[in-house]
């Protein structure tokens, strides 16, 4: 449990109320003026703090303090101590945001019971924004192929900066996962981890929502940019952000400050911020729909998330790893994958990537059968080339091929299949297939199948030159 900081000039009030909260088995610091007091909040956040509004010898009056610490930690309560007759002043700082006050001279009583009750405030607090660290969207990246590592590589290396990073990548294939990554590995991962859907918010509270709230009857409410203080700032889907909302928005990243919608003073917070986008910004620009000056100061560290279609050998890893997190989370049964389905799965398409093979698991667990692994034929249809209980429905122009071509162009098709599934891998895919390594590689050559290593991974593809 963190401390209680109490600061008053009166040194036998504040050693006073720091004995009784000592006895009573809390862990307090003293400060005698303003800027003890601001140097002990540099040092370490407390769980409450107790201001006395005058302070004699300060630079700053508790007020000023307060504002201060409503703008840096606002999850932090401030019991207020004021003189007696200074009612006005005591409200006063309810609205910038003091959690309550106490006049002086005080029973212990009451102290003790306003001190408890802030002290649960704050324990809810905290919690809560621990709660949301720990959202159900967690930070663990799961894949084991050649694009996949390369991935997380690039993800490592801009953990260890501050550097603003866009994300870019089609829907549902991690781009957030992504994010949640570099913020557990930085130097951020205490701090909050923040996400702002740009889409889902109302242009007209988009504002409010991003930059917070101050009025005279309901004092100060802060908005996403003050909570993100000290961790990261997710914009999901930019390209969704009205165009008003992006220039101010520039300007914040500018000016490293902002105000808050009907308030006065300067906020300034420390973030770092992380964007995605599926769409093509450069397209959005030409088009006027997205600041340049915007996107250049997003687009500090470019990375590309992948569709699962560029990483197949993810998909078994990655359906596994949702069957045992449905086991867990929701005493889903705990299937294995039959070869068939596996290698169905790897071959469809999947518009909706990860998210979309995360619901398909999901779907299966739940209406399948709970015993024996998960068939192929539980798996949505596609509009594959049609089969008919192991018969193949020739397609358009292959009936019309001499036997050699069709099966030529069967092969290649098949082959580029396996071998992209087993993300450019000979020897693996040799074995499936059931061939010799050197056969397979004579075979791929005699077809004008090459493999190549693309954004750090092995792909195959048929060379240009054949026809
Ligand atoms: N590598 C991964 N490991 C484990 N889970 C993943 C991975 N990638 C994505 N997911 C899961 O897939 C779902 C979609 O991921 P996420 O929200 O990060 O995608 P996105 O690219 O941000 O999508 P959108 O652009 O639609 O917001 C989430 O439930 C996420 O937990």
């Amino acid at each position: 449990m963190s401390h209680i900081l109490i600061t008053d000039d009166e040194r036998d009030i504040r050693e006073l109320i720091g004995d009784i909260l000592k006895d009573e088995g809390y862990e307090v610091k003293l400060a005698a003026n303003s800027e003890d007091c601001i140097k002990s909040l540099t040092e370490s956040r407390p769980a409450l703090m107790i201001l006395d509004i005058w302070l004699k010898d300060s630079n700053m009056d508790g007020i000023d303090i307060l504002k201060k610490v409503k703008r840096d930690m606002p999850e932090v309560p401030v019991v207020i101590i004021s003189g007696h007759g200074n009612i006005e002043i005591a409200v006063a700082a309810i609205k910038q945001g003091a959690y309550d006050f106490i006049e002086k001279p005080f029973n212990i009583d009451q102290l003790m019971v306003v001190i408890s009750r802030a002290m649960e405030t704050s324990r809810l607090r905290r919690e809560n924004s621990e709660l949301r660290r720990k959202d159900v969207s967690s930070s663990e990246m799961i894949g084991s192929s050649a694009t996949f590592k390369a991935l997380k590589s690039q993800l490592e290396k801009v953990t260890k900066s501050n550097s603003r990073v866009m994300l870019s990548g089609p829907a549902g294939a991690g781009k957030e996962v992504a994010a949640r990554y570099i913020h557990a590995n930085s130097s951020r991962a205490n701090g909050p981890f923040i996400s702002v859907n740009s889409a889902s918010i109302a242009p007209d509270r988009m504002e409010d929502v991003l930059f917070g709230r101050e009025s005279s009857d309901r004092g100060i409410e802060p908005g996403l940019l003050e909570e993100a203080n000290g961790g990261i700032l997710y914009f999901d889907e930019i390209a969704d952000m009205p165009l008003g909302t992006q220039s101010k928005i520039l300007r914040v990243l500018v000016d490293q400050e902002f105000q808050r919608v009907g308030g006065a003073d300067k906020v300034s917070v420390d973030l770092r911020v992380i964007s995605s986008t599926n769409r093509n910004l450069e397209t959005e620009i030409l088009g006027g729909r997205f600041r340049e000056e915007l996107y250049h100061r997003l687009n500090v560290v470019p990375v590309h998330v992948p569709g699962l279609d560029e990483r197949r050998e993810d998909i078994p890893v990655l359906a596994d790893y949702f069957i045992k997190a449905f086991n867990a989370s929701q005493g889903l049964p705990l299937r294995d994958i039959s070869d068939e389905a596996e290698a169905l799965m790897q071959t469809m398409d999947w518009p909706g990537n990860v998210r979309q093979l995360k619901n398909v698991v999901e779907r299966v667990l739940i209406m399948g059968d709970n015993s024996g692994p998960i068939e192929a034929k539980e798996l949505p249809q596609q509009d594959a080339p049609a089969q008919d209980e192991g018969r193949i429905v020739l397609s358009g122009g292959l009936a019309t091929l001499p036997l050699r071509e069709a099966r030529e162009l069967f092969e290649r098709e098949y082959l580029l299949t396996q071998i992209n599934r087993f993300g450019g891998n000979i020897s693996r895919t040799a074995t499936f297939v059931g061939m010799e390594r050197s056969a397979l590689h004579r075979k791929l050559k005699s077809l004008g199948v090459v493999t190549s290593n693309k954004a750090g991974a092995r792909v195959a593809y048929i060379e240009d030159t054949v026809d």
